[in-house]
Formats: C-alpha cells, structure tokens, sequence
C-alpha cells in the first residue's frame, strides 16, 4: 500500500540552498525513494514572485513522489501540519554589516518562527536549522517553542561532516564511501573541530584508522583541519555565493539518516541540544557524534578524548556561549 505524504517545509525556499533542496526532497533522496511528499514552501514577499516560479518548476519537472506544493508567505499557513521543517530563510551578512547586526536579523526571525512551528506544525515535527549562525538559531527556536520536544530541534553540520569526509577520501585517493566517523564537535563556524581520532577507512583487510593510513600528523592536526574551518569561505571566494548544492544535499543526508537510521557501526555529526555529553556545557546546540535509530539520535559515548581534541572542544563550546548571550542581547 502505498505511503501517506510527509509534509516538508522548506523556509527559505526562493533562494539558493532552497532551490537546490526542494528538487532533491521531491525526488526522495531525502526521505525515500517510496516516500511521497507534499512540499511546504516559506518565503518573504519581496521573494513571492520568484518563490512562485520555483513552484512552477515543481510542476513542471513532474515529480512522481511530489504530491502537492505549497507557496506562501504567511508563516502560520507554511507550517501547518508539517512533519519535517527545514528551516533555511534568513538574513545574510551584507557588506559593512557586523556580526550583530546580522545576528539581530536572524534571531528576531527564529524567534516568531518558533512560535508558528510550535503551534501549527504536526506533533514530533523534525526541525533541521540550517541558517547562518545556525547553532544559535536552533537554540533560539528550541527556547522559543517549549513545546516541541528539545530532542527534535537541531542543525546542520553535516555539511562540514561530509567536507571533512571529502578531504580525506582526496588525501588517501579513496572512495569517500569507504571512509567513516569522522566528527564535527561544536559550531558551524570556523571554531568547529573536525577530528578523525576515530575515523577508519574500509581496505580489502579491514577497517583501518585514518591516522595510520594519512600518516601524517602534521597535516592531520593543522591543515585539514583549517581546510575544513575554512572550506565555507573557500567556496564563496570562488563563486561569490555560499555553499548550495552541497549544504542541500548534507541537509536531506541528516534528516535521511535521522528519519531512517544510521548505518550499523557508523557515525554522523549533528548539532543538538548539549546534555553535558563529554564536559560540553548544558543548553547550547553543539555538534556531537550521534547514531539514530527509529527517528532518535543519541550522542555517542565514551569516545577518548585527548588533550589536543579537549582544548578545540572548549575552545568552541566558547564561542557558542558568547554567542547564545549576544543573541539574548539581540531579543531584549
Ligand atoms: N549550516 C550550513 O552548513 C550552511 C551552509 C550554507 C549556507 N548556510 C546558510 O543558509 C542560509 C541560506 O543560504 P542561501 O545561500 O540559500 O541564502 P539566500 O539569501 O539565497 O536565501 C535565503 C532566503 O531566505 C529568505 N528569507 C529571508 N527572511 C526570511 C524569513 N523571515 N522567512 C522566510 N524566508 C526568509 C530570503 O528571501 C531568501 O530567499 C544562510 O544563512 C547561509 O549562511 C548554512
Ligand atoms: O554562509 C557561510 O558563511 C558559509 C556556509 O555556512 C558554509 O559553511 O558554506
């Protein structure tokens, strides 16, 4: 029998990442190949018109699993019923502004949107925050919607995952298919930490760490990881705008795998709500290493950390600290 629809709400959904995003959940590489999906779309009404087109495109590309589209700008009417919410809309950074100002913006934005999730979307709504500074987006929806579950309030660093994943499948010359459980601890910003103490990599005899197949510690500890830190301005260096395809595709890689499950003995790096989990204070929204089973995620536990990882764990628990209290700043 065929599947009930999943309403997705994309916000955002006019500008880049949303135009790469929705084709992708209309095709299932979000949430399956028999998963039909009916398509939430936000937008601002500076950006109705062109939100609509998208919508026609939508039409156009005759989407076998996209069994409906909504285009709106009434924030109440986008969330209705929805039971997936990526939450890409936001203010970006323009010449001579700073971060506050920025910071502002986007607070004020999450803070009303948290307010329509929490009262129109489906209960257990999945919420993927993918707007920049993401982590303290998320927090400020979690704070703001006290209703939905902290456990389903989240955000995107998977991107920055499969970047570090990237970057050692180019070193080794290896399919990045075969390489796994790289982490990403902290904030999507250049303070995060890519650590691959417990990466390996599938060979014909076996798993084996990626420390010892690089060989190379140097580099290991120094230019990978600003390489991945900095792979997000790199990108827009080259093509004068962020990331898209691939922050659109590391967002249905998160919500795949915590909607499905991950893979037996693999692990992804999401930002959720900090616990306390490895001396990373409670209350902030910090990337973990998480397995998911059955629409959970759990941190993993007991990873040894070494005194290395533990000075770039604080150091960007940090910055997500200053951050969560300039973004109250921003709300009073
Ligand atoms: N977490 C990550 O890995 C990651 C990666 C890349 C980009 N980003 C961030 O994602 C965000 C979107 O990037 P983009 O390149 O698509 O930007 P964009 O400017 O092309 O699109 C943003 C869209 O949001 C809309 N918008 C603004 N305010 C809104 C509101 N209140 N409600 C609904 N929509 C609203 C705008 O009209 C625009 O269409 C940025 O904040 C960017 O920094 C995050
Ligand atoms: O928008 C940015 O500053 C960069 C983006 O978050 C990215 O990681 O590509």
């Amino acid at each position: 029998m065929a599947k009930d629809p999943v309403r997705v709400l994309v916000t955002g959904a006019a500008g880049q990442i949303g135009y790469a995003l929705v084709p992708m959940i209309a095709r299932g590489v979000m949430l399956g190949a028999d998963q039909p999906v009916i398509l939430h779309m936000l937008d601002i009404p500076p950006a109705a018109e062109a939100l609509n087109g998208v919508k026609m495109e939508l039409v156009d590309a005759a989407f076998p699993l996209l069994k409906g589209v909504v285009a709106t700008t009434d924030a109440v009417e986008a969330c209705t019923g929805v039971n997936v919410a990526v939450m890409v809309g936001g203010f970006p950074r323009k010449e001579g502004m700073e971060r506050k100002d920025v910071m502002s913006k986007n607070v004020s934005i999450y803070k009303s949107q948290a307010s329509a999730l929490e009262k129109h979307a489906a209960p257990n709504c999945k919420v993927l925050v993918v707007a920049n500074p993401a982590n303290t987006n998320a927090l400020i929806l979690k704070e703001f919607a006290p209703s939905i579950p902290e456990k389903n309030i989240t955000c995107l660093t998977r991107l920055d995952h499969n970047r570090a994943l990237g970057q050692i499948s180019e070193r080794l010359s290896v399919q990045v298919s075969d390489v796994k459980n790289v982490i990403i601890w902290g904030n999507h910003s250049s303070s995060q930490y890519p650590d691959v103490n417990h990466a390996t990599v599938a060979t014909p005899a076996g798993d084996k760490p990626v420390r010892e197949l690089v060989a190379d510690d140097a580099w290991l500890n120094s230019e990978f990881i600003s390489t991945v830190q900095q792979r997000g301005a790199a990108i827009i260096k080259a093509r004068k705008l962020s990331s898209a395809l691939s922050a659109a595709s590391s967002a249905c890689d998160h919500i795949r795998d915590w909607v499905l499950g991950t893979p037996e003995g693999t692990f992804v790096s999401m930002g959720v709500y900090s616990d306390g989990s490895y001396n990373v204070p409670a209350g902030l929204i910090y990337s973990f290493p998480v397995t998911c089973k059955n629409g959970e995620w759990s941190i993993v536990q007991g990873l040894p950390i070494d005194e290395f990882s533990r000075k770039k764990l604080d150091l960007t628990a940090e910055e997500l600290s200053e951050e969560k209290a300039l973004a109250y700043s921003c709300l009073t």
